[in-house]
């Protein structure tokens, strides 16, 4: 049973599908104190939350059965990632479900921005009759300039269009035909501030967007610009915004988001000019009942090891490769898994060899999957989430090559390691109809289905030295299930791989390594 934790308001039709699933407990406790969460965690099995719970990294490492945390929303800037990352447990958004309430948010503040309607409605309910102070400015035709041209900026771009607004657009990523097919202008930075008349930010919150308007920005201006924000607080400095308010360059601001959640007594709301929302953009039956069921669906799935799509911290992976690599996912975690109980010493460099079919895809999925098969003989709590960040963390490098020749098979995969003392090779293939197959081990040559208890001796190819292996293992009552011999020439070097009922005790390799053909005898579980 999954249990899977629910600390933020979540639409009750959105999360249904968790509450009806037999193998999920869903526990629903929205006001939890910071003391409270890190008790409840410890039982989860996944975390589901809006922007409210600050997902912080002492409560992911109270959380140790958490294998996904789910955000029902856009934004994860209340969830630590890197600690989510490190521990191997997975984030999931809701990336598209609430784009067009926050687009048609952002609109409605726009206009009300525009005609001054919060500050009209508020004066005439208390009894005045202000017509002269609440004058306005019209849209239409006026620059309504956009940084970030993401989902919300697309949406909010095709609004300001349908009310004759010319539109110059900011964002890094922006290409040319995205632009045209939308009807907007392409723009660098500096222009949108310095032309548009209306200007609104779109960006998620990072290193390069914090106070990406501030004193330096609001000087550029034209005289009487109007501000809005309705992306995250931070990305406009308020104290300078609220210095060009009083300095006139800026007409009014819009605002949803604060660089602190709630605001409180704000020094921006002493001024008029400024109207605001309490992060409302996704608030709307729509939104919300949206967000729950793609974030319910996507946890469901993580915790039933089923495919998923908008991991924050996985990079995504189209569904048709996913489709293509999903056979060869357990070929690539055992041979990770049987190449690294080969050598001996720390661990340094692993390089693989993607050849043939899968040379022309991208298979940096599989990668992980190596790696992850590589890093659990060392570690505990390893999965493709983590997997890359603990190599990198020791310093571990892993390479990727690609190779059209693929020795007679129609795709190969070499996993190659190397530590401070030793290294391998070891190859593997999907045979037709007959599933994952180690046929390479260094330089040799086998056919060894990558299960269960193994046993790889070195040898020298001497009459006799197999059946002593096999009377000794029987002494240990050790059942032989399957033998591959392989050797370069005759007489030469040589290796047995076993494959047995059972885990090989020390006694037993101590035993074998006594031998005088055996140079070496190492047990392998799979
Ligand atoms: N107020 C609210 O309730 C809501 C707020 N949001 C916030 O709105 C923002 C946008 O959301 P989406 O459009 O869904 O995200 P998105 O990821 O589709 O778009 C963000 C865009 O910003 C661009 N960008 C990144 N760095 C940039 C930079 N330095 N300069 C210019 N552009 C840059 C990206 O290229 C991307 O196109 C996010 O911060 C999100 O958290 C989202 C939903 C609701
Ligand atoms: O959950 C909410 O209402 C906030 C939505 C939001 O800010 C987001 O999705 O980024």
């Amino acid at each position: 049973m999954y249990r899977v934790l629910i600390t933020d308001p979540l639409s009750h039709h959105g999360i249904e599908q968790l509450i009806r699933a037999e193998d999920v407990e869903v526990i629903q406790k929205t006001s939890l104190s910071p003391e409270e969460l890190l008790e409840e965690i410890q039982y989860a099995d996944a975390l589901l939350v809006r922007s409210q719970t600050k997902v912080t990294a002492e409560v992911i490492a109270a959380g140790k059965k958490l294998k996904a945390i789910g955000r029902a929303g856009v934004g994860v800037d209340n969830i630590d990632i890197p600690a989510a990352t490190s521990r191997g447990i997975i984030v999931v958004n809701a990336p598209d479900g609430n784009t067009v309430s926050t687009a048609e948010h952002t609109f409605a503040m726009l206009i009300s921005l525009a005609r001054n309607i919060p500050q009209g409605y508020h004066s005439t309910i208390q009894g005045e009759w202000k017509r002269k102070a609440f004058v306005g400015v019209e849209l239409n035709r006026k620059i309504l300039g956009i940084i970030g041209l993401g989902r919300i900026g697309t949406e909010l771009a095709k609004r300001a269009k349908a009310f004759h607004m010319d539109v110059l657009a900011f964002d890094p990523y922006l290409t040319e035909e995205h632009a045209r097919k939308i009807g907007i202008t392409q723009a660098s930075l500096d222009e949108v501030i310095v032309r548009a008349d209306f200007i609104t930010v779109h960006t998620p919150l990072t290193k390069e967007t914090r106070h990406l308007l501030s004193t330096e920005a609001f000087a550029k201006m034209k005289p009487g610009v109007r501000i809005i924000n309705c992306a995250r607080g931070g990305i406009i400095d308020e104290e300078a915004l609220a210095e060009a308010i009083r300095n006139q360059k800026v007409a009014g601001a819009a605002l949803d988001v604060f660089e602190t959640e709630p605001p409180g007594e704000h020094p921006l709301f002493a001024l008029p000019q400024v109207i605001a929302t309490p992060h409302l953009g996704a608030s709307t039956r729509e939104a919300q009942e949206n967000v729950a069921i793609d974030v319910s669906a996507e946890v469901l799935h993580i915790l039933r090891e089923e495919p998923f799509k908008n991991a924050v911290n996985l990079p995504s992976i189209p569904a048709e490769l996913q489709e293509k690599l999903r056979p060869y996912q357990n070929l690539a975690e055992k041979l990770g898994h049987f190449a690294v109980q080969t050598v001996k010493g720390a661990l340094d460099e692993v390089t693989v060899t993607y050849s043939g079919e899968l040379s022309e895809v991208d298979t940096a999925p599989l990668t992980r999957i190596i790696l992850k098969g590589t890093l659990s003989h060392y570690l505990s709590d390893v999965n493709d989430v983590n997997a890359p960040y603990l190599a990198k963390e020791r310093n571990i490098r892993v390479t990727e090559q690609k190779m059209s020749r693929s020795h007679g098979f129609t795709h190969l995969i070499t996993v190659k390691i190397r530590t401070d003392s030793s290294d391998t090779s070891v190859s593997g293939t999907l045979l037709n109809g007959l599933g994952p197959r180690i046929i390479k081990i260094g330089e040799y040559s086998v056919d060894v289905q990558p299960f269960g208890h193994q046993l790889l001796i070195r040898h020298n190819d001497r009459p006799g030295a197999i059946g002593r292996v096999g009377t000794i293992l029987g002494d240990h009552r050790v059942n032989i299930a399957t033998m591959q011999v392989g050797r370069r020439d005759v007489g030469g070097r040589a290796i047995m791989m076993l494959g047995v009922d059972k885990a090989v005790p020390e006694e037993l390799v101590n035993a074998l390594e006594q031998m005088e053909e055996i140079d070496a005898v190492t047990p392998i579980d799979l």
